[in-house]
């Protein structure tokens, strides 16, 4: 007789992710019946250092396959995990590494591999019937404080402005609830402020952002600002701003080629206008201010603007060998951590262990490519990452989570602390 947590039978197949581009579903039962099954995201702004996504002819963009992938799930990871212990996830996601056996996952693909891990972890989690935050959970469990973009720019609105993401933190917040009530008012607000500008707001990019054209980047942000006010709350006080730069997406031959504002500077100008900005307006966190290989830059950065959360998303990969490189080096202050840029469920929680080690702050985050899968809250409160980034308010694939995050809030009630605006940096 097999053992209940033996796993007996992996499946796959293709779904859709919000952008409309296939991805991943697997799913795994254990011999006792429990069964779980996961569908993976995908990223747009990719770092060049990330695990390898599996796409029929190579293509992210033209819409093409991930046959392959759900294929490789079906035969060569089936076979390498059937038998296994599914509460063991260890020695699944060991074994999926070496079925692999390249650095990157660029032979069964990523995309393949982490379906399959995660599926693992659900499988057992309803074997034991308890919920997967709880199947997780370390010492303790922790709803995070979220980060909420509001105004899109660089690969996921067409370029607009050159910047990626404008964000708030709603840093006064003492719930979820509260957090996320905060946060639709912002973006309504804004929206009121962006048409009574002239702009058509109706325009949304791939996480629910606006995608408004504006002068240059920096109005984005005073944009949001506007918003928080209009809204009528305390810009800095009760909601801050957050960027994710994305800079590699504008780095060409040393430089950053802002595209939108016709200008290009060099890596020291862009941190002194960053800093700026940080001087000028109420920031507590910038993401990939820097290129993902621009470490000269990014010990710049981090230098002059330390005293807020310097967040390394195309720079680290939720790679454990770029955090030590920037661990030792003194660079950054934060992860953002992204099962998909790692593999396997097990690598993406050393990496978040890592970074607490060593002081660095995690922000576990969705992709711009996601499914209605709601699997990112439960690590997010399972592992107490602290923060956590979704996207929009106003999107299903992105409500998914956060309206997932509330019905673990309800579900644990006291037994969970609120991350709150504590754990962001301040200038
Ligand atoms: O850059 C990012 O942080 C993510 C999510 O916003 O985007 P993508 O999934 O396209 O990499
Ligand atoms: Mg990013």
């Amino acid at each position: 007789m097999a053992e209940p947590m033996e796993i007996v039978d992996v499946d796959a197949w293709e779904v859709l992710d919000s952008r409309g581009r296939p991805t991943v579903a697997a799913a795994v039962r254990v011999a006792g019946g429990g069964y779980g099954e996961a569908a993976v995201p995908s990223g747009a702004s990719v770092g060049s250092h990330e695990a390898h996504e599996l796409r029929d002819g190579g293509e992210r963009y033209a819409g093409r396959g991930v046959r392959t992938a759900v294929e490789n799930v079906r035969t060569t990871l089936a076979d390498t995990v059937k038998g296994r212990d599914a509460s063991d996830q260890q020695a699944v996601d060991e074994a999926l590494l070496a079925a692999d056996g390249t650095k990157n996952l660029e032979r069964l693909g990523a995309n393949a591999v982490l379906a399959v891990s995660l599926a693992t972890a659900k499988a057992a989690a309803d074997q034991h019937r308890v919920p997967l935050y709880r199947y997780l959970a370390g010492d303790q469990l922790t709803i995070p404080l979220p980060m909420i973009n509001i105004v899109s720019g660089g690969a996921h609105a067409g370029g607009a402005v050159d910047i990626q993401d404008v964000l708030v933190v709603p840093v006064a917040a003492e719930s979820i609830a509260d957090a996320l009530e905060t946060v639709v008012r912002v973006r309504a607000a804004t929206v009121e402020v962006a048409e009574t500008d002239g702009h058509r707001a109706n325009l949304v990019a791939d996480e629910g952002g606006l995608g408004v054209t504006l002068p240059n980047n920096r109005s984005a942000l005073e944009l949001v600002v506007r918003g928080i006010e209009h809204a009528g709350l305390r810009p800095g006080d009760e909601v801050a701003l957050a960027i994710d730069v994305a800079a590699t997406q504008f780095y060409r031959d040393g430089r950053y080629v802002l595209a939108a504002e016709n200008r290009e500077l060099e890596a020291a100008d862009w941190v002194a206008e960053l800093a700026q900005w940080a001087r000028d307006l109420p920031i507590v966190s910038i993401e990939d201010p820097c290129a993902d290989d621009d470490w000269d830059a990014w010990a710049l950065a981090t230098k002059e603007l330390g005293g807020i959360q310097l967040l390394g998303d195309d720079l680290f990969v939720t790679s454990a060998e770029r955090l030590r490189r920037g661990v030792d080096e003194d660079i950054a202050n934060a992860i953002l951590v992204k099962p998909n840029q790692n593999g396997t469920l097990t690598g993406a929680r050393q990496v978040v262990r890592q970074a607490h080690k060593a002081g660095y702050a995690t922000v576990l985050s969705a992709r711009s490519g996601e499914t209605e899968d709601s699997w990112l809250s439960d690590l997010a409160v399972g592992w107490a990452t602290g923060q956590i980034k979704v996207g929009s308010t106003t999107r299903s694939e992105r409500t998914a989570k956060w309206n997932r995050l509330l019905r673990i809030a309800r579900e644990v009630g006291a037994e969970a602390a609120y991350a709150g605006g504590a754990v962001v940096r301040r200038g």
